[in-house]
C-alpha cells in the first residue's frame, strides 16, 4: 500500500523537519513487513495572497489519482489512534493507496474538502501546518507499530 502526504508549503531544515524525517523513517522500517511502503511527501507551493484556490488546484493535481483522500482538519473526525491504524489496515487490505492532505496557512479550500473520503482532526484546536505534519508522521508510526503489535503505543 502507498502512502503520500500532499501538504501546502515547504518544510524548512529545523526541528519539525527532522522529526517528520525520523518517524518517516520508523515508520519504513516498521512497514516494510507489513505491506506498507515508505511515505512519501509530496510539497506544493504556499499561495498565501493569492488564496486557498490556487493551492487546492496545486493539490488537486498532487494527489495520485485513485487515492482514498483523508483531509487534515479541525473540523474532522477524531479516531483514537487504534482505530486510526485498524481503518488503515482496512484500506491496505482493500488494495487502496492513501493520500493524506494538510492545507496551509489559510486552511483547505471547501471545495476540496468536498472531495475528502475521510476528514481527521487533531482536536477541535488550530495547530500550525508545519506542526501537523510532525504529528500526523508520528501517528502513522503508531499505527504502523500498532499493526506489528510491538508496544510502543499504550492503551
Ligand atoms: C494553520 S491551519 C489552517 C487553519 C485555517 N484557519 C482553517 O480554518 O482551516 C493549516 C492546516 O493544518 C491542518 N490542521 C490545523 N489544525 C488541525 C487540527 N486540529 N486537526 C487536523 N488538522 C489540522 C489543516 O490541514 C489545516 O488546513
Amino acid at each position: 500500500m502507498r502512502i503520500d502526504i500532499a501538504a501546502v508549503g515547504r518544510l524548512r531544515k529545523g526541528p519539525e523537519a527532522a522529526m517528520v524525517a525520523d518517524y518517516l523513517d520508523r515508520f519504513a522500517r516498521t512497514g516494510r513487513g507489513l505491506g506498507l511502503s515508505p511515505i512519501r511527501v509530496i510539497e506544493v507551493e504556499d499561495k498565501r495572497g493569492t488564496g486557498m484556490a490556487a493551492e487546492a488546484e496545486l493539490l488537486s493535481r498532487a494527489i495520485p489519482a485513485g487515492a482514498v483522500l483523508v483531509m487534515l482538519d479541525e473540523r474532522g473526525e477524531q479516531p483514537t489512534s487504534p482505530d486510526f491504524a485498524r481503518r488503515i489496515a482496512a484500506f491496505r487490505d482493500r488494495a487502496r493507496d492513501l493520500c493524506f492532505v494538510i492545507g496551509g496557512a489559510d486552511g483547505l479550500d471547501p471545495a476540496l474538502r468536498a472531495r475528502a473520503d475521510w476528514q481527521i482532526s487533531f482536536g477541535r484546536m488550530v495547530w500550525p501546518h508545519m506542526l501537523v505534519r510532525v504529528m500526523l508522521a508520528e501517528q502513522l508510526y503508531r499505527a504502523a507499530t500498532i499493526l506489528a503489535g510491538s508496544p510502543y503505543h499504550r492503551d
